[in-house]
Parts: structure tokens; C-alpha cells; sequence
């Protein structure tokens, strides 16, 4: 996780304010972190830790007019901060990629999945439809999505949330980017379908050599995926190592007191069938 020539991905002296009627309100301050090709960084902390706002300052999601973001962000040593809208959104999607908690939220209700991932594959392409929906079954038979065909004729609502959380995550691959970042990509799935999410962000990451920033705020989940884990905690980072430091030699009070309380979510112990 240290930032090094490698990282693809570069967050440095990054600094976040939002205005509020009573002046400059800190929401992160000093996270630096990097991420090089092909590994999990995975970012834990409670609620409120300053997790989310960290990850949409990469994304440059926050609305600049309330929100002050300073330090640097590089993706192939390219200064994503301050970058104006129209260039963040040729390389959201197709650079680095989003998969958030509630994947209903990431699908337009009214069109099919399949006029959805074309339309995505497009917008970042200059494929046709035809070529664009080959792409798009392709990459769905390649991460194992049952019967791509017929998913593609779909409706959001037609599939499990599980299902449909599968399938984000393929149309978060199939451009291919350096990075996903996954914000709470489990949390609102049942064990089963919280492992085959999982399984699958692990096979992209290994196939495709994606970067991954993984956000969670359970350790389950952490300690099965991550290569480094960052700890932060009211808006600082407050511990970062390999994922065996911070389990097996935690330096932090609160550290230590999220090992002791997290969930248990162990792969080996779960009734699965599901292959990947
Ligand atoms: N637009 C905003 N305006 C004001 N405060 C904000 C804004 N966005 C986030 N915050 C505050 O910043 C802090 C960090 O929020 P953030 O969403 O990053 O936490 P988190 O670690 O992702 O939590 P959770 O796990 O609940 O998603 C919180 O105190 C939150 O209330």
C-alpha cells in the first residue's frame, strides 16, 4: 500500500472540507495511500469514518460548489483532482469503475439489463451494438453469469439482488479498467450471494490485473480479500498494513477493537456451492 512507483492508483495529502454555515467543516484529512496493479486495498473503519467521502474524491463526485478537495489523486500518474466534468466522466466507468452497496440504485428501472450494458459499453467505445452486446455476453460467460443471453433481456427488477450485483460487477469489468473501486459491495446480500460477489471481484481482480478499493466495514470480508488495509477513523487514517499486520499484530486501540468485534464472515465455513 505504500505509495511507490508502481501504484496505479495515488492518493496523497488528501484533505476534504465541506462549508457550512459556520465556516470549514474536515471531513478526511492526510490519507495517502496507493494502490499498485492487481491488488485489494481494503478501506475499514465505522460509520461516519470518512470511507465514502474518500472514495467519491477519487471519482470527484463531491459537489465542488460545498466541498473543498485538496492533495493529489493520480491514476497512472495522471492528476485526476480538479479535472473538469467532462473529462471525470470519459474516465469514470471506463477507468475506474464504481460498484456500490444497493445495486437496484446503479440500474434505470424502465430499461432491459442488456440495453443498459451496450449503452455503457458505448458511451466509452466506439462499438456498435452489435459488437457491444458480443462484448457484453462475453464477459458475463467469462465471470460465469448463468444464461447471458436471456439476462440480457431482463428487467432490473426480474433479477435477485445478488444477480444484479453480479452483473454490475461485469459491466464494471468489461472496459476493462485499472480500478474498481466496490463500496460496501456485500452488505446489503445474503451470505451466499455476499461469497459468489466476493469470488467474483477476486477473479477480475486475478484475470483482468484490476486494482481494487474495497470499502467495508467488516473485517469478514476485509481479511478474505485485501493485500493492505487501510483503518481510519474520524476522517484520518489511523493504522496502515499488509492484511497479516492488522490481524495478526494490530497497533491501534481501535484496531483492536474492531477485531474484536467483527462479523464472521469465514468462506471455508459457509455451506457453498456456487463455482466460479
Ligand atoms: N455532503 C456532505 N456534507 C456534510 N457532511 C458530509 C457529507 N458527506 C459526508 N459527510 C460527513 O462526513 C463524514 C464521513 O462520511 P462517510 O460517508 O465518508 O463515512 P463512511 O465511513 O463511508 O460511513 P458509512 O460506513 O456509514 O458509509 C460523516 O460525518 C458524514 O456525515
Amino acid at each position: 500500500m505504500e505509495q511507490n512507483d508502481q501504484s496505479i492508483l495515488q492518493v496523497r495529502n488528501l484533505h476534504v472540507e465541506v462549508k457550512t454555515k459556520e465556516g470549514l467543516s474536515t471531513l478526511v484529512q492526510d490519507i495517502n495511500f496507493g494502490i499498485e496493479k492487481g491488488k485489494i486495498l481494503g478501506i475499514v473503519g465505522e460509520s461516519g469514518s470518512g470511507k465514502t467521502v474518500t472514495s467519491m474524491s477519487i471519482l470527484q463526485l463531491h459537489d465542488k460548489k460545498s466541498m473543498n478537495i485538496s492533495g493529489s489523486i493520480t491514476l497512472h500518474g495522471r492528476e485526476l483532482n480538479g479535472l473538469d466534468s467532462k473529462e471525470m466522466r470519459s474516465i469514470r466507468g471506463k477507468d475506474i469503475a464504481f460498484i456500490m452497496q444497493n445495486p437496484m440504485n446503479a440500474f434505470t428501472p424502465v430499461f432491459t439489463i442488456g440495453h443498459q450494458f451496450v449503452e455503457t459499453i458505448k458511451s466509452h467505445s466506439s462499438l456498435t451494438n452489435k459488437e457491444a452486446k458480443e462484448l457484453a455476453i462475453n464477459v458475463m460467460r467469462s465471470v460465469n453469469l448463468p444464461e447471458p443471453d436471456k439476462l440480457l433481456k431482463k428487467y432490473p427488477f426480474q433479477l435477485s439482488g445478488g444477480m444484479l450485483q453480479r452483473v454490475m460487477i461485469a459491466m464494471a469489468a468489461c472496459l476493462n479498467p485499472s480500478v474498481i473501486i466496490a463500496d460496501e459491495p456485500t452488505t446489503a446480500l445474503d451470505p451466499y450471494n455476499q461469497l459468489s460477489v466476493l469470488r467474483l471481484l477476486d477473479k477480475i481482480r486475478r484475470e483482468y490485473g484490476t486494482s481494487i478499493l474495497l470499502i467495508s466495514h467488516d473485517l469478514g470480508v476485509i481479511a478474505e480479500m485485501a493485500d493492505e488495509v487501510i483503518v481510519m477513523q474520524q476522517g484520518r487514517i489511523i493504522e496502515a498494513a499488509n492484511v497479516f499486520g492488522i490481524f495478526d499484530n494490530p497497533q491501534h486501540d481501535y484496531t483492536k477493537k474492531l477485531l474484536r468485534t467483527r462479523p464472521s464472515l469465514y468462506f471455508q465455513k459457509q455451506p457453498y456451492t456456487y463455482k466460479l
